[in-house]
């Protein structure tokens, strides 16, 4: 492939910009690529493992004449950062972050841009529990989506070239508007994540009773929990307060259909769980016809009809 960017400059220096990294450098799409993130180890780590062509020890200096900057720190951390490089961007570069919310990065970001860069804001819908400047792969972004959430006035090129390198880091890429973004985001992932760590808290909580059964017998559903609540604290702490509104509107809804299930459950209402599991079911099945779940397994090796 050939190269989108002439001068790269990763900001934060963790699981998705060495992804990023590496990506581009496999893929030979970026002219140089220069890092750097706020801790010193980090950078001597990056350096070490020579994630980036070059690491600097600011912010200001790696930003100097790179045509893309991406903003790859916590969702707190973005309006800070972009006021720091704010003056040191070159005219017509191009901005862009993958927070995993939208709309209170581009609050905290935009205000802080001169006017003739274009800031592209994004998301790509793929990661791990790792965190820090070992964990990234350059097949993280493969046949995953990266949304981008383009302000009104973004320029279409600048929009068109940044979906060219999500693209041939191998990602499918769409455009959506932040606020839906952060809705979706929401009931995919927010509060998915709070249900996780919420679970492992009461297995904890539990396992002080049972002596480690919890643990040791747990099944593949508990297994993802806990995958899952390994996650940066940093990050989720900075995703649930700045996706406050609708995380707790899918909450409130959640909490709404738990008390359905468990009185259900307390009734004796067979019938009403097995209606509400098929439900499910369904939508499950929808979703892996739609072609939607690479990952899934094969579920016509499943009985198709859920037995009462
Ligand atoms: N981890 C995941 O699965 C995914 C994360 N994201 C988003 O990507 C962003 C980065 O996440 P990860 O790469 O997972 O994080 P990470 O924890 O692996 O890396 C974050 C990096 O930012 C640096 N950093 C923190 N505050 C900074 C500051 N003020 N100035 C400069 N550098 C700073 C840290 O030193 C670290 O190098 C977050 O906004 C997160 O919401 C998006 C998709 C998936
Ligand atoms: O590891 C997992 O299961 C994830 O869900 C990864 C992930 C975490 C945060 C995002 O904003 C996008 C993807």
């Amino acid at each position: 492939m050939s190269v989108i960017y002439d001068r790269v400059a990763l900001i934060g220096l963790g699981l998705i910009a060495g992804s990023m990294a590496h990506a581009m450098r496999d893929g030979g799409l970026a002219g140089e690529i220069v890092g750097y993130a706020r801790s010193a180890e980090t950078r001597d780590i990056a350096r070490e493992i020579g994630l980036c062509d070059r690491v600097e020890d600011s912010a200001a200096a790696a930003v100097r004449d790179a045509d893309l900057v991406v903003l790859a720190v916590p969702v707190g951390a973005m309006g800070d950062v972009a006021a720091e490089i704010a003056p040191h961007l070159k005219p017509g570069a191009t901005i862009t972050d993958v927070g995993s919310v939208k709309q209170s990065v581009i609050d905290a970001v935009d205000p802080h841009l001169p006017a003739g860069v274009h800031f592209i804001p994004g998301h790509p819908l793929a990661g791990t529990e790792h965190s820090g400047p070992r964990s990234g792969f350059a097949t993280l972004f493969r046949n995953r989506w990266w949304l981008l959430t383009p302000l009104p006035d973004s320029d279409p090129d600048a929009v068109a070239r940044l979906s060219d390198l999500v693209r041939a880091m191998g990602a499918k890429t769409d455009n959506m508007e932040a606020g839906h973004h952060d809705l979706v985001l929401a009931v995919t992932s927010h509060a998915p994540h709070l249900i996780a760590y919420t679970m492992v808290g009461v297995a904890d909580h539990l396992r002080r009773v049972t002596d480690e059964e919890v643990i040791q017998y747990s099944a593949a559903g508990f297994r993802d929990f806990t995958r899952i609540a390994a996650s940066d604290p940093t990050m989720w702490r900075d995703v649930f307060l700045h996706n406050r509104e609708a995380t707790l509107d899918i909450l409130g809804r959640f909490t709404e259909e738990l008390f359905v299930l468990q009185r259900a459950i307390r009734m004796g209402d067979g019938q009403q769980l097995f209606d509400y599991f098929s439900r499910t079911r369904a939508i499950r099945r929808g979703i892996i016809e739609a072609g939607q779940d690479t990952e899934a397994p094969d579920f016509g090796r499943v009985a198709t009809t859920p037995k009462a």
